[in-house]
């Protein structure tokens, strides 16, 4: 069995890659990724500006998975497009993901501009969806904000773009938000983020330092809003928009589930964390040895195809 993949006009030797935030900070852990089995990378979600992010501890890790504040800390627009640059001369026959996101509607028209006036030939992922930084809200919980701005955006964006999103949980919302992402020329959407402002004690105290101990909730908690977030836009979006699915990705099983449900790519976030790079190639055997064992040969023979009792 094979796990390529295809999203957009690009194809990936490969269906796993890290999600944003994880293994992404810097060309050190960029490096790791590209030297691992995964298929590609995203990087750290890039602001304008270089952030030191929100006070440490900011990012904790539990038995069933982990609970981040990091606020958006980041090197900077230009350390990432620069190191990407550089990827498309060493690396020229790979697709990239490049994660932004303005803080502030104008800074993000700004970095898309830079993207879309510079040499960059791979994939922008639009973070709407960070729910770490103080005062800021997810942008994609405000539909009609996320309307304005893809309008916007697509007038003078045009190179390949999809948008990372917060799980939603409710059914009228999978539809609302699937009939303004159907109006867009949108290359994927990602679901899910971290579900927002979960709390994790230990003894009688938070675990991370930022907002009284509220953090983003990621790993084995998230997998049910995860599938059902990537499954109900399966259903609900035009096929030419691919699903990226994220969230709660521990085993091959987990992989296959979100194919399942209709994720043409898989992101890894805190299994990657806990286990580092050699994720990639365990997941991908596990993946590769359910494909076998029913026969599959590509992921399109199952994908999307979750069957209802
Ligand atoms: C980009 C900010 C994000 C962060 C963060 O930097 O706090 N954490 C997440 O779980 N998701 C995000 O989107």
């Amino acid at each position: 069995a094979t796990t390529k993949t295809k999203i957009g006009n690009f194809e990936f030797e490969n269906c796993f890659m890290n999600a944003a935030g994880v293994y992404c900070y810097d060309k050190n852990e960029l490096e790791q990724v590209i030297n691992s089995q995964a298929g590609t990378f995203v990087t750290k979600t890039a602001t304008l500006q270089s952030r030191p992010g929100n006070p440490e501890p900011r990012y904790h890790d539990t038995t069933l998975g982990s609970i981040n504040s990091m606020g958006l800390p980041n090197l900077g627009f230009d350390y990432y497009l620069d190191y990407l640059l550089e990827l498309q001369k060493t690396h020229p026959h790979r697709t990239f993901f490049f994660s932004l996101v303005g803080m502030s509607t104008e800074d993000t028209h700004a970095l898309l501009k830079k993207v879309q006036e510079s040499d960059f030939k791979g994939i922008t992922e639009l973070n709407l969806s960070c729910p770490n930084v103080p005062g800021k809200p997810q942008i994609a919980y405000d539909l009609e904000t996320t309307e304005k701005l893809l309008a916007d955006i697509f007038s003078y964006f045009k190179k390949p773009l999809g948008v990372k999103l917060p799980p939603y949980f409710d059914i009228v919302h999978f539809d609302q938000a699937a009939a303004v992402f159907n109006k867009f020329p949108l290359t994927f959407i990602n679901c899910i983020n971290s579900i927002g402002n979960g709390l994790v004690i230990e003894d009688e105290s938070v675990v991370i330092k930022p907002k009284n101990g509220f953090g983003g909730i990621g790993g084995e908690y998230i997998k049910p809003t995860a599938l059902a977030n990537v499954h109900a836009f399966y259903k609900r979006l035009n096929s030419s928009i691919k699903i990226i699915g994220t969230g709660g990705i521990l085993t091959g099983q987990d992989a296959f589930e979100h194919i399942l449900c209709g994720a043409s790519m898989v992101q890894i976030g805190t299994t990657l964390h806990k286990e580092g790079p050699s994720a990639f190639e365990r997941i991908t055997n596990e993946l590769k040895a359910i494909m076998d064992k029913k026969g599959y040969k590509t992921i399109e023979d199952f994908r999307g195809k979750l069957k209802y009792l």
